[in-house]
């Protein structure tokens, strides 16, 4: 049995970085769920004109996830995306890919479809555990995970953690597309309310360090035997 680390958030929040450090401290597999978003929202632009407004036709988003060749690995110290043969690791972050994602992320067919390869990725990872991060996780792909934690930072702080990653680009655009895409994907999925039996942990003031050990000790309460039994036998 893998054991699931389920975390939830608002973009910017600390998701992949949080969640790629306590995996590793675990010695567990991370999967980041966006990234097939993103992927998809690649793979239809490369199909498409190559605008934003090739996502919000919902026909042909179906058809490019109806052939759709995604691969993502789950090692927390090795991490790729494919599709195809396409390294799409670095290109799913440009912002023409971030525009287009919650075109993509609205439609329920494709929500279902990834959800089922998040769930089969996390079966056959052949690791102790897995720690999966996302919008929906607590939720919808793993409701009876044993930890399931709530992500969150204050709408500047995350603003800000952004526009530092994306220095080549204007600090007040980075912060306009991030709350744009908030706002868009809030209507998809409710990733700022922790639902029952979700823990929040709010690293507005916290820094990185503080905020892997605050995940970590939250898994460690909720489930000691995660860590003290890795191999969960
Ligand atoms: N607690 C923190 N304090 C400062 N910076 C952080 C903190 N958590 C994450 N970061 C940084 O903020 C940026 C956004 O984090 P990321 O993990 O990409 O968020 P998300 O996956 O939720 O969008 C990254 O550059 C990351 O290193
Ligand atoms: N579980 C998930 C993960 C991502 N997504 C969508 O995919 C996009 C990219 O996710 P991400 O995790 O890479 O985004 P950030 O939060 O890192 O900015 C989001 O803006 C959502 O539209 C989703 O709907 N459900």
């Amino acid at each position: 049995m893998t054991v699931t680390i389920a975390i939830d958030g608002p973009a910017g929040s600390g998701k992949s970085s949080v969640s790629k450090q306590a995996a590793r401290a675990l010695g567990y597999g991370y999967l980041d769920t966006g990234a097939a978003y993103r992927a998809l929202a690649w793979h239809v632009l490369a199909r498409g004109t190559g605008s934003a407004q090739d996502t919000a036709d919902e026909t042909a988003v179906v058809a490019a996830a109806s052939d759709f060749p995604y691969a993502i690995s789950l090692d927390p110290d090795d991490y790729w995306v494919r599709v195809g043969d396409a390294d799409v690791t670095a290109a799913i972050r440009e912002p023409r890919v971030t525009d287009a994602v919650s075109g993509v992320a609205r439609v329920p067919a494709v929500r279902e479809q990834v959800n089922a390869l998040f769930r089969r990725l996390v079966r056959e990872s052949g690791r102790p555990g897995v720690v999966v991060e996302g919008r929906d996780i607590t939720t919808v792909v793993a409701p009876d995970a044993p930890v399931r934690i709530l992500l969150t930072a204050a709408p500047e702080v995350r603003a800000a953690r952004r526009s530092a990653e994306l220095s080549a680009h204007d600090a007040d655009a980075v912060a306009a597309a991030l709350h744009r895409r908030d706002a868009a994907d809030s209507t998809v999925v409710d990733f700022l309310t922790a639902a029952d039996g979700v823990t929040v942990v709010d690293s507005t003031e916290l820094d990185f360090t503080q905020t892997v050990e605050a995940v970590l000790d939250v898994i460690s309460a909720v489930a000691p035997t995660a860590q003290e039994n890795p191999d969960g036998r």
